[in-house]
């Protein structure tokens, strides 16, 4: 038998994690949460209206670390990092939650959406309902679901309860399958995940590879692996114009000052 991939004990992971919240917190006190939540602000809006007055769309990661690079930015201050991210223009937020590989957490992504005016993406492996309910219930505005984690019936069932919860879905594909998955859901965004979530190599031909096979009613995210202004350039050339970035900006003193260069 072959050795678990990452994404696999992620996943693994993930459902004993569900488990262990499910007992300190149950889904219908996540409801009544949901009930007093920061409303709603709109991820797919805030993404089309950028593109629409002819400018990229900026997904902009908080994100201390990762399973392929460790740790990326020891000064972590995620309430910091949303304002210099939102003062340098960018669109959206994309927050880590995940503890046990990113070391990210859900108090992150409160902190960074409080601190600013953007929409934020709830950055996690989400395979439980519960996660989708406890998403909304700390304030996120979109969730990502990664088609490779999931089954159709369970991607159609979280993303079903997204939309009832008011909340935006980014589905990540990385091949022409999961894209096939992906498009009856008739969700407006798509991620194409750069990176290979097996094996981790990024190759933004992924992104190239797929576009064919999606219609313009759709909003392609490219997400991963873009580092240089010159990867921005050769995706607007494609006509792709909507970026989910980490790294780059991670590592960089002032992550806004590093979105507005790369984006300038
Ligand atoms: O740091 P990068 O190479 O700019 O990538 C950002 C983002 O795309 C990446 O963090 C990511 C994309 N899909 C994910 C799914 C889970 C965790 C992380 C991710």
């Amino acid at each position: 038998m072959s050795l678990p991939t990452v994404l696999e004990r992620i996943i693994e992971r993930k459902f004993e994690e569900v488990g262990e919240r499910e007992k300190q917190r149950s889904v219908s006190q996540l409801q009544d949460d949901i009930i007093t939540a920061s409303p709603v602000r709109g991820f797919v809006q805030a993404i089309a209206n950028n593109i629409a007055a002819g400018r990229s769309a900026v997904i902009a990661e908080v994100k201390k670390a990762s399973p392929s690079k460790g740790v990326i930015r020891e000064h972590f201050q995620p309430a910091e990092i949303a304002c210099s991210y939102e003062k340098g223009g960018a669109t959206c937020l994309s927050v880590l939650t995940d503890a046990d590989f990113f070391q990210g957490s859900e108090a992150y992504l409160q902190q960074a959406r409080e601190a600013c005016s953007l929409p934020v993406i709830r950055k996690d492996f989400i395979v439980d309902p519960y996660q989708v309910y406890e998403a909304r219930a700390i304030g996120a505005d979109c969730i990502l679901l990664i088609a490779a984690a999931l089954s159709d019936g369970k991607m159609a069932e979280l993303n079903t309860i997204a939309q009832a919860l008011g909340m935006d879905v980014l589905i990540e594909v990385h091949n022409a399958d999961e894209l096939a998955r992906t498009l009856p859901l008739g969700n407006r965004l798509i991620g194409i995940n750069n990176r290979n979530l097996h094996n981790f190599d990024t190759s933004l031909s992924t992104t190239y590879d797929l576009l064919d096979s999606i219609s313009d009613q759709h909003i392609v995210v490219t997400e991963s692996g873009i580092h240089r202004r010159e990867d921005v350039a050769a995706m607007r050339e494609h006509g792709v114009n909507a970026f989910l970035v980490g790294e780059a900006f991670m590592r960089a003193e002032e992550p806004g000052e590093k979105l507005a260069e790369m984006f300038a």
